[in-house]
């Protein structure tokens, strides 16, 4: 589904070089994921595959279903399936909820040569995501992400993954800012779409998370590289030691 052969990418403004040589496999049906000390690249990496043009890639390959994704702008890739759950959702002022949403889902079937969703349908396809992630049709009237709170925010982003049914989702620290049981309610949304065609890369800290969302495989980043690769007992064992035996093994 997804493999990351020695990337090397930098911020476009300044050059400094961000992802080191990081390689990474992701198979389809597979649940990895990513930890790794703060200002490791996990984020940087998140936007790389999403397409962001802040940064460049200098040297390697990212390939999805086995074609390389570089010459794609953001709109291909989503059109083709990966999606990303940001860390900081962003807020779009003037723009109603349910209308970002009717726009994303139909620019994604208009790409893909489907027809455009009739109202009925998308009501009726909103209505039954939102209920299950706890979202109300109100929240939905006001404009996307203004004056939501922090774990409104991370659930309007499960939201829109869910209604977009990505084949390739990846979450930024989805988990940050969540109290108990809207972590719960994000981690059933995200467990509703494992499927054997679907891959699914969580970025995360806390261990927690993964109690709740059980991972195939969990990856060290550190300084823009994966440096050890695990089960879920990785994610454990770090979460016991922090990270400085397995930098210092690596190193
Ligand atoms: N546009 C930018 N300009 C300058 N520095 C940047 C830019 N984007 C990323 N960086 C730097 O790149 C490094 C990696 O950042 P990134 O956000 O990917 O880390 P992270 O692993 O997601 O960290 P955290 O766990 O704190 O969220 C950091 O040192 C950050 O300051």
């Amino acid at each position: 589904m997804l493999e990351i052969r020695n990337l090397h990418a930098r911020i476009a403004e300044d050059g400094t070089e961000i992802i080191k040589g990081l390689d990474l496999t992701v198979k389809a049906g597979e649940v990895a994921a990513i930890m790794g000390p703060n200002g490791s690249g996990k984020s940087t990496l998140s936007y790389i595959l999403a397409g962001r043009d802040d940064y460049e890639v200098t040297e390697g390959e990212i390939l999805y279903n086995g074609e390389s994704i570089l010459e794609m702008d953001p709109a291909e890739r989503a059109a083709a399936g990966i999606f990303l759950a940001f860390q900081y959702p962003m807020e779009i002022p003037g723009v109603a909820t349910m209308q970002f949403l009717k726009v994303a889902m139909n620019e994604q079937r208009k790409a893909r040569g489907e027809a455009e969703l009739t109202t009925p349908d998308f009501i009726r396809l909103v209505k039954e995501a939102a209920g299950s992630l706890d979202i109300s049709m109100d929240m939905l009237k006001r404009p996307l992400n203004v004056g939501f709170s922090g774990g409104e925010k991370k659930r309007a982003e499960i939201l829109q993954m869910k209604l977009l049914a990505p084949k390739l989702c990846v979450l930024d620290e989805t988990d940050s800012g969540l109290d108990i049981d809207a972590l719960k309610i994000v981690a059933d949304g995200v467990n509703s779409l494992r499927a054997p065609d679907r891959a699914t890369i969580v970025i995360t800290h806390y261990q927690r998370l993964l109690d709740y969302i059980e991972p195939d495989t969990v990856h060290v980043l550190s300084k823009g590289r994966i440096i050890k690769t695990g089960d879920k007992s990785l994610a454990l064992e770090l979460e016991a030691k922090g990270y400085a035996d397995i930098i210092n093994e690596a190193a």
